[in-house]
């Protein structure tokens, strides 16, 4: 366990595939305005969008220097070619993405991403200049048959394969257990912290402490404005990565403010 007030807490709505452009136009105008724009630099605030949300959100981030950051919920493996359908490295760093969602559980559940997936994403990711923020998390039934720990842990271990320490350093591991993901039901904050713990010295024992305590572990799952504080308390969680909540500006606004709740 180490000291939280190291590390800028990163509060990142994951809008999975919701709010076509325009929308997004209007989400984010209206984030900026709750959020007061300047205000939150105690906070990193980031959206993850649809791909076709991109490069509006861009536009208006670059043209009105807002400090929200943005980036993509997915990124190909592959730097182009016959990859029909994906969208590569390239793509999102020329839109100035800095972050990508990388092995999301419902990437990994309805696209079939396993960690060498993961790990080839992570790495396009730095390849190309963007962080990943990548998921990891146990299903309800793993969690009932206590291997929630090791499960988490291994897939902390697949992604990370081979990645250099400066690059592991830098990366957002968003721990999210699968059965509290829209569901309304929230890790408790002492179960949270059990695995986000477990997680740092997992990176710890890969590389040195020092890059442990460097890296930035979020929480995710049924996230709102009631129970952010909560889950922020803890130590070694330093950000949420927030599904549902985060479509609701004036909602995503109170839990980038999770200091007032
Ligand atoms: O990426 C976000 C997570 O899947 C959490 O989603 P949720 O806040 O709707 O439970």
């Amino acid at each position: 366990m180490t000291e939280q007030n190291t590390r800028k807490p990163l509060m990142a709505g994951n809008w999975k595939m919701n709010l076509n452009h325009l929308e997004a136009i209007a989400h984010v105008q209206k984030l900026a305005f709750a959020l007061n724009d300047k205000d939150h630099d105690a906070v990193e605030v980031a959206v993850l969008t649809p791909f076709t949300d991109l490069r509006s959100v861009q536009t208006l981030v670059d043209g009105d220097k807002l400090k929200i950051r943005y980036g993509a919920q997915d990124i190909s493996a592959h730097d182009s070619g016959a990859y029909t359908g994906e969208i590569s490295g390239p793509m999102l760093s020329k839109l100035k993405c800095a972050y990508v969602a990388v092995g999301h559980s419902e990437r990994r559940q309805y696209h079939g991403e396993d960690d060498a997936i993961v790990n080839a994403k992570v790495k396009a990711a730095y390849k190309h200049g963007l962080t990943p923020i990548m998921c990891v998390g146990e299903e309800l039934a793993v969690r009932e048959a206590g291997n929630h720990v090791e499960h988490t842990l291994a897939q902390v271990e697949g992604g990370l394969k081979g990645l250099p320490a400066e690059q592991a350093a830098t990366i957002v591991i968003a721990y999210e257990p699968v059965w509290a993901i829209g569901t309304g039901k929230v890790c408790g904050a002492d179960d949270a912290q059990e695995v986000c713990t477990a997680i740092r010295a997992k990176v710890a024992e890969l590389y040195t402490q020092e890059v442990a305590d460097q890296v930035r572990i979020q929480y995710g799952g049924s996230v709102k404005a009631g129970n952010v504080a909560e889950i922020m308390a803890k130590p070694d969680i330093d950000g949420a990565l927030v599904g549902g909540a985060s479509l609701d500006a004036d909602e995503f606004t109170k839990i980038v403010r999770f200091r007032d709740q």
